[in-house]
């Protein structure tokens, strides 16, 4: 279905990319969105703006630190980040969905605003506020699903059910977009202390209103803390599914290791492992964080083979279908399958098709998919050079758990066994945790 109307699944999918590479002359704009914007309180997120000047100004904010020349700057905190990570899955590997949590919200809150957050698993204000609002703009994300999106003036009943919802998302949503920069700025009105982040370089640097930045970095913080998360948590299941798939990962990984005489994968190692990165290609594709991308809205009228487009349109892209589609990555799409994107040889197939919709489209495409990529090999690689994942009796491929639903969608909580792969490796991370543990 798009703009009303019922198309081929073929037509509708050349429709939509056609919309969305930017050949129409707007599809950056979003829809009004009732219940996320006005109810849950995330207007302030750049991603959810009107397209407009102050999208416009967060984007470059954002774009200044995140571009592919920018990036290398979080490597640094990647690898701190990796390390305490590691170190948690030795400790408690159970809790392997909080740990992937607690990497993603405090990486973020590191890059972002300098500051910390408590060990893994123990309560922590930083990762509540942005674990909550996440989970609203999750679920008030996904546009229609709240019948306020389509009949926005039900806003002002009091007593309906999704009030009740939104205002307990909104005290979250709040909460992230004042505390952590106000602590950064007081702290520099005092004069006090504070680690370099990008807060701290935007306040100095003074070249935006501080409302832009408070927002944009709020943004920044609160995206961090989300799709990641999703993205670990189906390479653990996938791994766990495909014990042959994480072996031939694992003899690359330990090849280049024992190349280069180090213990531990580096950023500069994708090039030499294939393996690790179809793997991180088929996470984004095999289960894609935003199956439904985020809407977006036609500004102005327009014309495709004939058919007329009007301005106001909303545009819901299906990511999910395009990254499912057999033409394209063959007739066992439903599979986890990284040799899809591999040639004979174990080199990357440059004729296979990257999974870049699972990032957007057009303007509006993800502006943070550099910092992503690299995060996603420097996890995926170094978790499987130090531990060996398996399923738990009974669960198969048949069994696997299935997925939440919502803009964002999350495997559904299960259970694994994670185990480092020998006592070598077990003393590699215990000397990684102790060299990050708090003086
Ligand atoms: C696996 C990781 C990620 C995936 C798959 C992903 C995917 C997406 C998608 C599908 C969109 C919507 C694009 C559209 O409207 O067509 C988006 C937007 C966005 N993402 Fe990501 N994202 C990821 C991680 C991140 C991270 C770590 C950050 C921040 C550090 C981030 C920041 C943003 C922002 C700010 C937007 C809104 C852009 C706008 O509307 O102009 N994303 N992302």
């Amino acid at each position: 279905m798009f703009l009303g109307r019922m198309f081929s699944s073929s037509t509708l999918q050349r429709l939509q990319r056609h919309c969305l590479k930017g050949n129409l002359r707007s599809t950056g704009d979003r829809p009004r969105m009732t219940m996320l914007n006005e109810l849950v309180g995330l207007s302030w997120h750049f991603g959810f703006m009107p397209q407009g000047n102050t999208w416009k100004t967060h984007r470059r904010i954002f774009a200044n630190d995140f571009n592919s020349a920018s990036v290398s700057q979080f490597r640094p905190h990647q690898l701190k980040w990796r390390d305490i990570f590691l170190g948690n899955l030795l400790k408690t590997p159970n809790d392997f969905e909080t740990h992937i949590q607690h990497l993603a919200s405090g990486l973020s809150l590191d890059m972002v605003f300098g500051l910390d957050v408590q060990p893994s698993g123990k309560p922590d204000p930083f990762i509540h506020a942005a674990t909550q609002a996440v989970e609203g703009l999750a679920a008030a994300g996904l546009f229609g699903t709240y019948v306020v999106d389509y009949l926005p003036l039900l806003k002002h009943l009091p007593f309906a059910q999704f009030q009740r919802q939104a205002k307990a998302w909104k005290t979250s949503v709040d909460i992230a977009v004042t505390v952590p920069f106000n602590i950064v700025k007081t702290n520099m009105a005092e004069g006090k202390d504070v680690q370099p982040s990008i807060a701290s370089s935007l306040i100095e640097a003074a070249a935006f209103a501080e409302a832009d930045i408070q927002k944009t970095t709020s943004s920044t913080f609160a995206n961090g803390s989300a799709a990641v998360v999703s993205a670990l948590r189906t390479f653990v299941l996938a791994m766990s599914l495909n014990p042959g798939i994480q072996s031939k990962a694992q003899n690359e990984i330990d090849a280049v290791l024992l190349n280069a005489g180090k213990s531990l994968p580096d950023f500069g190692d994708e090039a030499s492992c294939p393996w690790i990165t179809a793997i991180v290609k088929e996470v984004l594709r095999w289960n894609p964080v935003v199956p439904l991308a985020f809407p977006h809205k036609l500004t102005a009228d327009d014309v495709y083979n004939g058919y007329h487009l009007p301005a106001g349109s909303v545009i819901l892209p299906n990511a999910w279908a395009m990254l499912h589609n057999a033409k394209v990555y063959g007739e066992d799409v439903s599979s986890f399958r990284p040799e899809r994107f591999l040639t004979k040889e174990g080199k990357l197939d440059p004729s296979i098709k990257s999974p870049d919709v699972a990032f957007g489209f057009g303007r509006r495409v993800c502006p943070a998919r550099n910092l992503v990529l690299s995060e996603l090999f420097i996890f995926i690689a170094s978790t499987l050079a130090m531990f060996e994942i398996s399923s738990i009796e009974g669960t198969n491929r048949e069994t696997a758990p299935g997925y939440t639903s919502g803009l964002l969608r999350y495997p559904v909580r299960f259970s694994c066994k994670i185990r480092s792969r020998s006592p070598r490796h077990e003393n590699i991370v215990e000397a990684l945790a102790q060299r990050n543990e708090p003086n």
